[in-house]
């Protein structure tokens, strides 16, 4: 059986040589070990934890070792990581134990390299007070780049758009663990009820002022095997996402397309708003993905959902004017969830530059699908004005027939909301970072 530091070592590898997401990364690798709940927790720590801390991880590495992190074998430089990760950051891992496992894991890994991890590790546990980050004052980009670990265009462009100050507090709520949040799904269980029996098992539970389903929780673990999710008692969501079923208030028997919509975290709380009446369209382009609405749908009791493989970037004829409301939860940059997704931070300008063109098209072709009189909502989980209120903007400019319309119902950015958006931001607001735009179809 595989140690928490070797299942961890092989999602590591997986997220940075393969491309996967770390939230996939930590769920395949711990699905396929027989890890107890405690080494899963340490195991999801170092897995995050490294991949959080990436660049700055480099950058102690290249302080300590005469091959820069970059020359080194991937496993090589993995296992330096994630012990430099357990010697800096973990309290509860004994020194001397980090580079031991480290050690053994290079034994099995990268045999030729385990005494030069031994040298590294050793190095860095004995002159750890005297690393040093990057001088603030001299280059402040280098600093935060280095200290929070993110491309340094990234913190340019923030520093540039929302000063340093608001860019120092972004980056150091990113690196934050966020809260984990779940709905009621209130066809099945009250919020009330279902907060009884989650603390019943010991789940610490607090209800959300700002939406009425959410609940605050600490301490559920491995949920896919939690009996009240099996049964379909609650989703996964953060409030961000909530708040959109709420922007979009459907009425029972409302006709709704969402146009990208797995894994259908927004498509089963509309759902299960219109009491499973009427019916919400959900469409998205991958199969797999596609059947994650498929298992949410079921296991929630909804039967109100019509899944359909549909490229949003192409026009679809027949659905023109048919929808009360269509929902675009269009594919972005997702710096509003590196959070959850710290890999997010170390995107290159280049991969992103084609982004907005595409949301555009999605956003013009569904436009064609809303009934006169009937509601747009065009969001991102990303803070970008580029993918968020110009693409909303260019689209008004272009057609006339739509405006956005005040947000009233939820009261979260009183600054735009009233204007027809609302922008979040975790450092602000406690939750995802995301953009909502409302517009109304006039003609
Ligand atoms: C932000 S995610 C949607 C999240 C979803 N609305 C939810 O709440 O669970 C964007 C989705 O767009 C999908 N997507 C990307 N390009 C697309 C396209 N051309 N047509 C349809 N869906 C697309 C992705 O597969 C992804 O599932």
């Amino acid at each position: 059986m595989k140690s928490s530091r070797e299942v961890a070592l092989n999602a590591i590898y997986d997220i940075e040589n393969n491309g996967l997401y770390s939230n996939l990364g930590v769920n395949k690798h711990l699905r396929d070990s027989n890890l107890k709940d405690m080494d899963r927790g340490f195991c999801t720590e170092l897995i995050y934890g490294v991949t959080e801390n990436k660049y700055f991880l480099n950058y102690v590495i290249n302080s300590f070792s005469k091959i820069k992190a970059k020359k080194l074998s991937p496993h090589v430089r993995n296992i330096l990581q994630m012990g430099i990760y357990q010697i800096l950051f973990l309290d509860s891992t004994k020194d001397f134990a980090a580079v031991n496992e480290s050690v053994n894991l290079s034994k099995k890994y990268c045999k030729k390299a385990s005494g030069f991890v031994n040298g590294v590790l050793r190095n860095v546990v004995r002159k750890q007070t005297e690393i040093k980050y990057p001088d603030k004052n001299e280059d402040i980009v280098k600093y935060l780049s280095i200290k929070y670990s993110y491309e340094e265009w990234i913190i340019k462009n923030w520093i540039n758009k929302f000063g340093q100050d608001f860019t120092e507090e972004l980056v150091e709520e990113n690196n934050e663990k966020p809260d984990l949040y779940i709905r009621t799904n209130e066809l099945k269980i009250s919020r009330d009820d279902l907060i009884k029996k989650l603390e019943e098992q010991g789940v610490e539970c607090e209800a959300v002022k700002l939406v009425k389903e959410a609940i605050k929780v600490k301490g559920l673990k491995n949920i896919e095997n939690n009996e009240l999710f099996k049964r379909g008692y609650y989703q996964i969501q953060d409030i961000s996402s909530m708040i959109i079923g709420h922007v979009i208030n459907p009425s029972e028997d409302d006709n709704i397309l969402d146009v990208c919509s797995a894994p259908g975290g927004k498509t089963t709380h509309l759902a299960t708003l219109m009491k499973n009446t009427g019916k919400v369209v959900a469409r998205d382009i991958f199969d797999h993905k596609l059947n994650l609405i498929k298992e949410n749908t079921k296991r929630l009791g909804l039967n109100n959902v019509d899944i359909q493989k549909f490229d949003a970037t192409k026009y679809d004829q027949e659905s023109l004017e048919k929808f009360d409301a269509v929902l675009v939860d269009a594919p972005c940059s997702g710096f509003g969830i590196i959070r959850r997704k710290p890999e997010i931070k170390y995107k290159k300008k280049k991969d992103l530059e084609g982004i907005p063109e595409i949301q555009k098209t999605i956003l013009q072709n569904s436009s064609k699908y809303v009934k006169k009189g009937g509601l747009l909502i065009y969001s991102t989980c990303t803070i970008e004005d580029r993918e968020n209120i110009n693409i909303v903007n260019e689209f008004l400019k272009l057609n006339d027939d739509y405006k956005l319309e005040p947000i009233e119902n939820i009261n979260v950015d009183l600054e735009n909301q009233e204007d027809g958006y609302i922008k979040l931001y975790p450092n602000i607001h406690g939750m995802d970072g995301f953009f909502i735009a409302k517009l109304r179809r006039m003609r």
